[in-house]
């Protein structure tokens, strides 16, 4: 696969975010590079999907640099896909729905049919192939969601809470699914509130704290040994705002 070849690393120098006068994103300098997924932590409205956001541009920064290596930003952003939490399907079977960003790309008919087969198969989604994708459950849909992403071989995948609101069976099956990604060589950076599955997925840590990073830290170390004071209170169930 072809990898998060020529899209990483990111450099994050100084970005910044206000909305309505309001400061949501403040200084936020980091650098990710190609490998394991990282998981952007923190507690509520500390700016963990703003921050996708910009990074995906879908909003304009309001001020800082988001760099990626060798590209220009349009091409980066073509390279890159993002999946929601809650996931839009098209009233069409999920094989269509994994099919559609193939079509806009150009990809010939039977040629992204095979793509968007292979990939299900990969991710053990082939018995959805036909079923009608807005039927199907939260966690299937997600599932499918991430296949549709990952049919367009990213190098770089933006994931919102992907297992919010599911069971822990349906949690476990997007996880092995977003392992999988990782595995093919994109560049997987996703938020949760569960850290159970920051530990499980991560390769390294952002911790978000009131629209800043206060701490970017490989995981086990950030387990072991939070550094920032907040990161220590968050880890321990404390109550941060
Ligand atoms: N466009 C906007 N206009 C005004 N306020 C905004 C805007 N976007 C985000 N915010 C505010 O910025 C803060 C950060 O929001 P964001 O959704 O990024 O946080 P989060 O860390 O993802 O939170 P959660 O964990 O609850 O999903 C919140 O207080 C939110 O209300």
């Amino acid at each position: 696969m072809r990898a998060g070849s020529g899209l990483l690393p990111l450099q994050v120098e100084g970005l910044g975010f206000v909305a309505g006068g309001v400061p949501i994103l403040q200084d936020v300098s980091f650098r990710l590079e190609a490998g394991p997924p990282s998981v952007l932590i923190g507690p509520n409205g500390a700016g963990k999907s703003t921050l996708l956001r910009l990074l995906h541009g879908l909003l304009p920064p309001s001020g800082g640099v988001i760099r990626w290596a060798l590209l220009p930003a349009e091409v980066a952003r073509r390279r890159q896909a993002m999946v929601f939490q809650r996931p839009v399907m098209l009233r069409r079977s999920a094989l269509a729905n994994v099919e559609y960003p193939l079509r806009l790309a150009g990809l010939p008919g039977p040629e992204r049919r095979a793509r968007a087969q292979a990939v299900l198969g990969e991710f053990g989604l082939g018995d959805l192939a036909h079923r009608p994708a807005r039927r199907l459950s939260g966690g299937e849909q997600q599932r499918i969601a991430l296949a549709r992403a990952a049919a367009m071989d990213p190098a770089m995948l933006f994931l919102d809470e992907p297992s919010a609101n599911l069971d822990p069976a349906a949690t476990r099956a997007v996880e092995e699914i977003v392992t999988a990604i990782a595995a093919r060589g994109t560049k997987v950076l996703m938020t949760t509130h569960d850290l159970g599955q920051a530990r499980r997925l991560a390769g390294d840590i952002l911790f978000l704290h009131r629209g800043r990073v206060v701490e970017h830290a490989p995981a086990a170390r950030f387990f072991a040994a939070p550094a920032a004071p907040e990161a220590a209170a968050f880890l321990k169930g404390e109550l941060l705002w």
